[in-house]
């Protein structure tokens, strides 16, 4: 029998570890140093559709990492890291800067839909042989519409902040969430069933 490979994480996201450990993967951080740039790679091009932004960002992380996995002196792993982002018509949400940033995002996002995509790629540089793959997740999300002391509330207790489009499906914002289809896990920032596919389809078994 084969030991199972260790992945690496190439993400800072608590969430996305809790979600790997959800299924059962083991693996290793190769999260960014705090030389990285994050918010230039995380900038939105003119006219970038959400899809293409999420996936070509994804890839940029997915380059730094291999760099950062050969800085290390680490050995050959798999390496998995996503990204997130909140679409809501052809507006890009990000990760609100501060406080009323994040109120205008709630306050948008408030009694309408709107859709979260999670990329997620899979690089593995196996002895003569390169694996990389990735794959998009995008969920619809619903909020109830939000009263001025809702969103003031909400903002108060912190959770905005580090998260695409000012929200935690995962927090207390599911009190506000009306409807969603999709992924709740790609909307958390790791859809397992699409991670558990790519994972497998790399030889790596979950
Ligand atoms: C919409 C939504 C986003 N999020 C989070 C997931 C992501 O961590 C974050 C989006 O930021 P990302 O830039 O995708 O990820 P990150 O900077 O947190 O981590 P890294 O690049 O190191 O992997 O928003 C939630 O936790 N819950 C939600 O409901």
């Amino acid at each position: 029998m084969h030991a199972r490979p260790r992945v690496d994480l190439a993400s800072a996201s608590p969430r996305r570890q809790e979600l790997l450990r959800q299924i059962g993967v083991d693996f290793a951080l190769l999260a960014p140093g705090s030389d990285e740039d994050a918010e230039a790679l995380e900038q939105v091009l003119r006219g970038e559709s959400a899809a293409a932004y999420v996936t070509r960002v994804t890839r940029l992380k997915l380059d730094a990492a291999v760099a950062r996995q050969i800085r290390r002196g680490l050995p050959d792993a798999p390496i998995l890291c996503a990204d997130t982002t909140v679409a809501l018509g052809r507006s890009i949400l990000g990760k609100p800067g501060d406080a009323d940033e994040a109120r205008a995002m709630l306050a948008r996002l408030s009694g309408r839909a709107h859709r979260v995509l999670t990329a997620v790629a899979l690089r593995w540089a196996r002895t003569g042989r390169l694996h990389t793959a990735e794959v998009l997740s995008t969920s619809q999300v619903r909020f109830a519409a939000l009263t001025p002391t809702q969103i003031d509330d909400y903002v108060a207790s912190g959770e905005p902040f580090g998260k695409a489009g000012a929200y935690a499906v995962q927090g207390r914002a599911a009190c506000y969430i009306q409807h969603l289809r999709g992924s709740y896990s790609g909307i958390m920032g790791l859809p397992l069933f699409e991670t558990a596919q790519l994972l497998r389809q790399a030889g790596i078994p979950v």
